[in-house]
């Protein structure tokens, strides 16, 4: 139930409502004197009575909704429910059990072992190990016997321990009759994999997710019998999620608006909030909308709430790359982009030109790269946007400059023309890889390669039209270098969009055609 509806107490500046026909219009600031205050009690008598859906029609019947209510259409308020940060919060408890999941991911390397785990892992190493050939029988033994999730933890521990992968290690190692433990293990990986993908969709698809309140109605409820006798609210489309009520502050007695999801009920009282205080307060409730609510008896005064419909939207910063309001043709960066291809001077016979990121984003960070790139800001996202609507081909990319590294070998050459670009270090010394997924570096990759040849995963990123530099570095890896003697060694890397350009040839052509 606590994640199925939400209430709280704000304090607000007074609320001003103006309604009434045209030339008569009238304002009523609460709170107010509501015995006396004729805009109050003119606010009460234009309000008509209120109906409520059912099986498919709109029903009048006081004894199960007595109330009065405002269409949108016939008043105003000053009320903002973005304003007073209510939809940030709304938004925010909307995720608790995505939020839960996330938590619950151990980090990689993070896992603590049990003795069990840590024996089978010691043992799996002595069997492989073994000088006098493999020990089928302990392999056996163990793979067979623990479960996935064991054996998941156990090939990632095998692996950190000593530094290679178990899998690898069994496939060099068995005979044809024994090749059945890598299927197992294999199935192990295959189903973590899926796991994995799974959480990182949900977490995507629910973090982009933001909500759109939409003011519904203005309702009053009466002493001595107003009510709404328990309902479920109509859905007013399907991205329909819930709905909010905010009470304005108005005297009344009874009214407790109580709320049932699945046996469980709360009850918010808000009676007793004090309309005559220094400040006025607002008292507001968000619910799900598979959650039954009934407003209880109004036993005197008016209690009178706002209804807003809450929709489930593209929202909260993360909305690059997706269909939205936002129409790329109306960026600044639009044009001159489209107008590039047309024109003989720029890279007449193609290649790439690569943009350099002009923010800092967390790429590198174990979880937060996931939310590449729907969270570019300013002059990265139009680009983003602009280069989505172009029908351009490109692909992000993260280069890492190994000019320190490479000081010590010969000139670099791989045969390629490096006509435009031989005096420039920069291109001949970086390396990239696509995308934002991250990668882990192991000290036994770093000693194996030969950097020369760059990292596994890394490729020389040769000869490309720079259009702007990148700005930012992030902390990339981390590892030991071995030299006379060893030293830790840092490694930072750059976002960037690296585009295709096709030849000036065929651009005009698709130009002309
Ligand atoms: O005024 C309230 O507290 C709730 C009103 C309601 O449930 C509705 O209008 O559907
Ligand atoms: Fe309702």
């Amino acid at each position: 139930m606590p994640t199925q509806a939400f209430n709280q107490t704000i304090r607000t500046k007074p609320v001003t409502i103006r309604y009434g026909p045209s030339g008569r219009g009238q304002i009523l600031s609460l709170p107010t004197e509501t015995t006396s205050d004729p805009a109050f009690l003119n606010l009460i008598s234009t309000c008509e009575p209120a109906s409520f859906g059912f099986e498919g029609r709109d029903v009048f019947d006081e004894q199960y909704r007595k109330a009065t209510k405002l269409d949108i259409t016939e008043f105003c308020s000053s009320f903002c429910p973005y304003e007073t940060g209510i939809i940030d919060i709304v938004t925010q408890l909307l995720m608790p059990s995505v939020k839960h999941e996330i938590a619950k991911r151990p980090a990689h390397g993070t896992e603590v072992l049990s003795a069990q785990l840590a024996e089978d892992v010691r043992a799996l190493f002595v069997a492989t190990e073994n000088y006098t050939g493999v020990d089928t029988m302990t392999l056996t033994k163990i793979i067979t016997s623990r479960s996935n999730e064991d054996l998941l933890t156990i090939m990632r521990a095998y692996e950190q321990r000593y530094q290679r992968e178990l899998g690898r290690v069994l496939q060099q190692k068995l005979q044809r009759d024994d090749m059945f433990m890598l299927d197992i293990l294999a199935q192990v990986l295959i189903e973590d994999r899926a796991k994995q993908r799974e959480i990182e969709r949900k977490i995507k698809s629910t973090t982009g997710m933001g909500i759109r309140a939409e003011l519904y109605k203005l309702n009053v409820y009466s002493g001595p019998s107003g009510r709404f006798r328990a309902h479920v609210d109509t859905p007013r489309s399907e991205t329909q999620i819930g709905s909010l009520v905010v009470c304005l502050p108005s005297e009344f007695e009874g009214g407790v608006l109580s709320v049932s999801h699945q046996g469980n009920t709360v009850q918010f009282d808000w009676s007793a909030s004090s309309p005559g205080g220094q400040q006025p307060s607002i008292q507001w409730a968000a619910f799900y909308s598979d959650c039954s609510h009934e407003v209880q008896e109004v036993t005197a005064g008016h209690r009178i709430t706002l209804t807003y419909n809450l929709y489930a939207s593209r929202g909260s910063g993360l909305l690059a790359g997706t269909k939205h309001s936002l129409d790329a043709i109306n960026l600044p960066i639009f044009r001159p982009l489209m107008n590039l291809p047309g024109s003989r001077s720029f890279m007449p016979s193609g290649g790439r030109m690569a943009i350099g990121l002009a923010h800092a984003y967390p790429y590198t960070h174990d979880t937060l790269h996931r939310s590449m790139p729907e969270t570019l800001k300013g002059a990265d996202m139009m680009l983003y946007e602009a280069l989505l609507a172009s029908g351009l081909g490109f692909e992000f990319i993260r280069i890492m400059d190994f000019s320190d590294e490479l000081d010590n070998f010969e000139e670099y050459s791989d045969g390629k023309d490096m006509d435009d670009s031989e005096e420039d270090p920069f291109e001949k010394n970086v390396f990239y890889r696509s995308g934002f997924e991250s990668m882990q570096v192991l000290d036994s990759m770093i000693e194996r390669s030969d950097i020369n040849q760059g990292l596994p995963g890394w490729t020389r990123l040769g000869h490309v039209k720079w259009i702007r530099r990148p700005r930012d570095l992030q902390l990339e890896m981390a590892y030991l270098a071995y030299g006379n003697e060893a030293n830790m060694t840092t490694k930072y890397s750059s976002a960037a969009i690296i585009v295709n350009v096709p030849s000036l040839q065929h651009r005009l052509q698709v130009l002309d055609g």
